[in-house]
């Protein structure tokens, strides 16, 4: 079976809403493809200008985070429904840097999940080590934990359109890209867990991307390894040099 690749922008903290505009303005041309999904991610406060600016062309646009209630007393956070008003369609959840300065959870993440797929909105769940539990051998056991609480109680034909990133926490922001095999590695076990909690079915529709120091480079050696269905990109998504990723099989 052949997965659509997926190749999204995480913006992080980055961009006011007509500097998000120019990036897409100066992308737009470059990266309006059908062959590949491309997803900007920017924060909050550009969302309603990013939407606007991709109307009419193929990329989509995603959240960085959102709140697991409906509404109230949470304040400086975003509820679902908000996100869908505008159009949003997918959500970036439990990235490493909000589980290690936010304080998330698993458990978090997994009503993040559940509630982003009662609202149609396509969850990008983040799973990965830091390099201590890399080196303490213990990445695989961690990232099947990491995504067995994340898909708890979703069910299969949900799961089958929920996308997981695999970002090792070491490769991130750092320059130091995991080699395609170590990322084949881990993102082949994401799937066969996958396959364990549901059935290959599943396993072989949920998309697996690979982030942390993804750039024009190094996209198509990872993205051509047979489990890596694209990547979810940081600091390279912030140029121009980003269509270059999308466009990394031209
Ligand atoms: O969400 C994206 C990742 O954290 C990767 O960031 P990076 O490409 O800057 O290493």
């Amino acid at each position: 079976m052949m997965r659509k690749k997926i190749i999204a922008g995480n913006w992080k903290m980055n961009k006011t809403p007509s500097e998000a505009v120019k990036l897409v303005e100066e992308l737009k041309p470059l990266v309006n493809t059908t062959d590949v999904d491309v997803v900007f991610c920017p924060p909050f406060v550009c969302l309603p200008a990013v939407l606007d600016a991709v109307k009419g062309t193929n990329i989509a646009v995603g959240a960085q985070n959102m709140h697991y209630e409906e509404s109230g007393a949470y304040t400086g956070e975003v509820a679902p429904n908000m996100l869908v008003e505008l159009g949003v369609k997918y959500v970036i959840i439990g990235h490493s840097e909000r589980r290690a300065y936010f304080a998330e959870t698993d458990e978090i993440v997994n009503k993040k999940v559940l509630k982003a797929i009662e609202h149609n909105l396509i969850p990008i769940i983040c799973v990965g080590e830091t390099l201590e539990q890399r080196e303490q051998g213990i990445t695989v056991d961690l990232v099947r934990l990491q995504t067995k609480i994340a898909l708890k109680d979703v069910p299969a034909e949900k799961a089958k359109d929920v996308v997981i990133a695999y970002e090792p926490i070491w490769a991130i922001g750092t320059g130091k890209t995991a080699t395609s095999e170590q990322a084949e590695e881990v993102c082949a076990a994401i799937r066969q867990v996958v396959a364990e909690i549901y059935d290959a079915s599943v396993a072989e529709s949920l998309r697996i991307q690979y982030g942390g120091s993804v750039n024009a480079e190094n996209a198509k050696e990872l993205f051509e390894m047979a489990n890596i269905d694209g990547g979810l990109v940081g600091g390279a998504s912030l140029k121009v040099d980003f269509s270059k990723i999308v466009n990394y099989n031209n």
